[in-house]
């Protein structure tokens, strides 16, 4: 075993973001670096929010992490392992559910299990458990175009679940709900990370779900994109509607928006 492998197989992180960067060619041969020098980690079972400006590389990031991209710099590994051997382990959700219409709920959350070749006996009822986790239990025959734009997002999350995958990467997972429904789906991904323990990568651009989700709160700087504050949000859990209006939660806020250079107020 070679002494980097060896690293690897002792590093206990969730994940491991290790001078990362990323470097676009475009066809005229110009480069635009989006990433450099990124160096964070992940513990197993953590909530972790990460925000920053539009196109400081939020993404670009999610993606490095998932394996959708390659980094041109540093490495990423998942749970001590070079990202191409740690696929199964994770799940990753968008913005937008991404549904195929002609397959009902329970078809489109067994997705997964069907392309790896691992849909088994039990796998439906499963998938209908989780469907029953998230409140569709009733829904589990209907199609995507019978429900509500949350209802939907709640079946996407299903099928990033159906594999128990130990590590979930959100991008701005809520971003086109209306305010109410985020909140509800802010409760449920709370409840679903404490039931199953998976550790949570959460990108999103509203600094009071972020604040109010996390463990950690990773904030990255643009042009080009890295890491300009990593702060601990030291709240009790669960945590309700009151935590939102506590003058820790606001100086959290207030913190974070200093460092991505935003002065808008909470959003
Ligand atoms: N394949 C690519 N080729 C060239 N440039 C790219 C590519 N993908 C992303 N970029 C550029 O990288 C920068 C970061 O994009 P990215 O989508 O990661 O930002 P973001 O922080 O997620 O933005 P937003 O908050 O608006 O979603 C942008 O300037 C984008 O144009």
């Amino acid at each position: 075993m070679t002494a980097e492998r060896e690293s690897h197989m002792n590093n206990e992180h969730a994940i491991s973001v290790n001078n990362v960067g990323m470097t676009f060619r475009s066809r005229d041969g110009e480069d635009t670096t989006v990433l450099k020098g990124l160096d964070f980690h992940v513990e197993p079972g953590q909530f972790v929010s990460i925000v920053g400006q539009s196109g400081s590389g939020k993404t670009t990031l999610l993606k490095t992490i998932s394996g959708l991209l390659e980094p041109t710099e540093g490495h990423v590994l998942v749970k001590g392992r070079p990202i191409s051997e740690g696929l199964k382990d994770i799940a990753m959700v968008f913005q937008g559910p991404v549904l195929l219409p002609w397959r009902n709920n329970i078809d489109n959350v067994l997705l997964p299990l069907e392309f790896r070749g691992a849909r088994t006996n039990e796998s439906r009822g499963y998938a209908r458990e989780l469907l029953e986790m998230v409140g569709l239990g009733d829904k589990a025959e209907r199609y995507s175009y019978e429900l509500s734009g949350g209802m939907q997002q709640r079946v996407a999350i299903c099928r990033a679940l159906v594999s128990h995958p130990e590590l979930l990467l959100m991008d701005e997972p809520f971003g086109a709900l209306d305010a109410m429904t985020r909140d509800s789906m802010n409760f449920e991904i709370q409840r679903i990370w404490q039931t199953t323990g998976c550790s949570i990568l959460f990108v999103t651009h509203s600094i009071s779900e972020a604040v109010w989700l996390a463990d950690r709160v990773v904030v990255v700087g643009d042009r080009p994109g890295r890491i300009v504050a990593d702060i601990v949000i030291d709240l009790p859990r669960p945590r309700g509607k009151e935590h939102r209006f506590s003058a820790a939660f606001s100086d959290y806020a207030t913190e974070i928006e200093s460092h991505i250079g935003v002065t808008t107020g909470i959003s």
